[in-house]
């Protein structure tokens, strides 16, 4: 039988309110309007649905202050997770807002209108003080605490809510059905910076589904974001999942933790969250099932809670890290740790490095060789790999990309910016990007190897050809121009080149041809796997 929400009462305001749909969709077209944040769509619907139960709206402030210091509302209920709706200034002057005021919500990615606010109060958060309260520390290495500070605007406004409509979904929306004993329930809204994404993890789940006897389980989507805040995220989830009408809850190890804070300390410790959820699991009305950190035991080949594990057995672990670093570089990822159709699946998503896309990045002075060795790796890349190559040469991307640019720090910055961006988005789709401007500034080129490098290599590589050679190499006499003054801001002339420190390569055109150079480029990918055989 499935539980009864938090509260008693399934706060479903789209049920609740679907009788006046014609009349609040009509209102809000008069209303003034705020555009939600990600995760203030990913809280409303959760509001509206009927997932936060006993919660009808955002946090008023003595709701808010009441939760951040001891997780009750201020009817008495267990929460505890401040749900706010945060505005700046200049969205309080335009939406005029103040309490009795009603307020439309538009969904960031269609503007359509998803609710409407009456408001209550609008206040100013202790940021710090709900730091160290819900999150354990003031610690901005906590990617909630960051947000909190970062991200988040300076004011919340607090008030009640009437649901016009669902935000609309076009992932995964053939899955209902409510007669599973297991309700298999990952979260697929804002998770950590740097998780696999939801797509992954939901075809990971899909994977999984057959292993179970039929009809044992269902796969519903949690559209949540996670704040990562360890015991009082648990208790958070559980309230959640019991207003889904589940009557167990299982928590594993560091549930919903956040790793390690600005110390190297770990946040929260790996039972904190089971603990928390126990003191509380009669008034939430849930049952915990506490699972502990499983190991393999090789020589029985079975499973084991690793603190029941008597000594003098073999045990074997893969970590995260270990799991990434096989996945990268394609080893292999034995049958004990996880399913094949689950490697598979993680495999399509992490490509070995033989098929991911790579971005060489060559920075020099004008008539350094550059251009030569980036046409010759540009054939010899055709040549080595199945990969499409593109070239981004200088006399292209400033005509095509950055006409509009001169040579001042700040126009050079957006030029390798564009750059970086178009290169990443070749390198995310698998291609071999090769671009080849001055880039004289240092953080322009950190930026862009920031940028690259989420989606796939990228190689640093400073054509350090001397400022004499390249005068004598100029065919085009425009380091003698600059020299007179008849053209400004000249790199090397009068303006500076930031030597890189962080070069994955030097060359230079004095000391070695382009073909050698080439070949150097081409080692260096080969080491790392991205070429040559594997
Ligand atoms: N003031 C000034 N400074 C440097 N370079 C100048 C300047 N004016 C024009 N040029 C010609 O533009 C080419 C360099 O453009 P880049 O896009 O590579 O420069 S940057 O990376 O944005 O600094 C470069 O040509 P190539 O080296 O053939 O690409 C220069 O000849």
């Amino acid at each position: 039988m499935a539980n009864t929400p938090h509260g008693g009462v399934l706060k479903d305001l789209y049920l609740r309110d679907a009788h006046k749909y014609d009349a609040l969709r009509a209102e809000a077209d008069t209303l003034p309007s705020l555009v939600l944040t990600d995760r203030q769509l990913c809280d409303l619907e959760l509001i509206l649905n009927g997932g936060f139960s006993p919660l009808e709206g955002f946090l008023n402030e003595k709701d808010y202050n009441g939760v951040v210091e001891n997780m009750r509302l201020e009817s008495g209920l267990l929460w505890s997770i401040p749900i706010t709706l945060d505005v700046n200034e200049e969205e309080i002057k335009a939406s005029e807002l103040q309490p009795q005021r009603r307020v439309t919500l538009l969904d960031p990615r269609d503007y359509e209108p998803l609710a409407i606010l009456t408001v209550e109060d609008v206040y100013q958060p202790n940021k710090a003080k709900e730091a160290e309260h819900v999150f354990g520390a003031d610690d901005s290495a906590h990617p909630a605490v960051y947000y909190l500070h970062n991200i988040a605007k300076k004011f919340n406004v607090g008030g009640t809510l009437e649901a016009i409509q669902s935000p609309s979904h076009y992932d995964y929306v053939a899955n209902r059905c409510k007669c599973a004993h297991l309700l298999i329930h990952p979260v697929v809204g804002l998770t950590k910076p740097g998780d696999i994404d939801h797509y992954t993890r939901v075809r990971v789940y899909k994977a999984l589904m057959p292993k179970y006897p039929n009809g044992m389980a269902e796969l519903s989507l949690l559209p949540l974001a996670m704040r990562m805040g360890g015991p009082r995220e648990a208790v958070w989830h559980a309230l959640i999942r019991k207003n889904h009408g589940v009557t167990h809850f299982i928590v594993g190890r560091d549930h919903a933790g956040p790793g390690k804070n600005s110390q190297g300390v770990d946040f929260y410790g790996p039972y904190d969250a089971q603990d928390l959820v126990e003191k509380f699991k009669d008034e939430i009305g849930i049952e915990i099932v506490p699972f502990q950190m499983v190991t393999y035991c090789p020589d029985s080949d079975e499973y084991m809670p690793a603190d029941e594990v008597p000594e003098g057995i073999k045990t074997l672990n893969i970590s995260g890290t270990e799991l990434r670093r096989r996945l990268k570089t394609g080893l292999p990822i034995p049958e004990w740790f996880s399913y094949p159709e689950v490697v598979k699946v993680l495999r399509q998503s992490h490509p070995p490095r033989s098929q991911q896309g790579f971005t060489i990045f060559l920075t020099g002075l004008h008539a350094s060789g550059k251009n030569a060795i980036a046409r010759a790796l540009q054939v010899s890349l055709n040549q080595e790999s199945t990969r499409s190559v593109s070239l981004l040469m200088g006399e292209n991307v400033r005509a095509e990309l950055s006409s509009e640019l001169g040579f001042s720090k700040r126009d050079r910055d957006i030029n390798i910016a564009r750059q970086a961006f178009v290169a990443g988005e070749l390198t995310r789709a698998g291609a071999a990007a090769i671009v080849a401007p001055i880039a004289p500034y240092d953080e322009a080129r950190k930026q862009a190897r920031k940028t690259i490098e989420k989606s796939g290599g990228f190689y640093l590589v400073h054509v350090a050809t001397a400022l004499e050679e390249c005068i004598k190499r100029d065919r085009d006499g425009v380091y003698e121009k600059a020299k007179k003054g008849e053209i400004k801001e000249f790199t090397g002339i009068n303006d500076p080149y930031e030597v890189p420190e962080d070069a994955d390569l030097v060359v230079d055109i004095t000391k070695q041809s382009v073909s050698q150079a080439v070949h150097e480029i081409v080692l260096l990918l080969e080491k790392d796997g991205f070429v040559g055989s594997s």
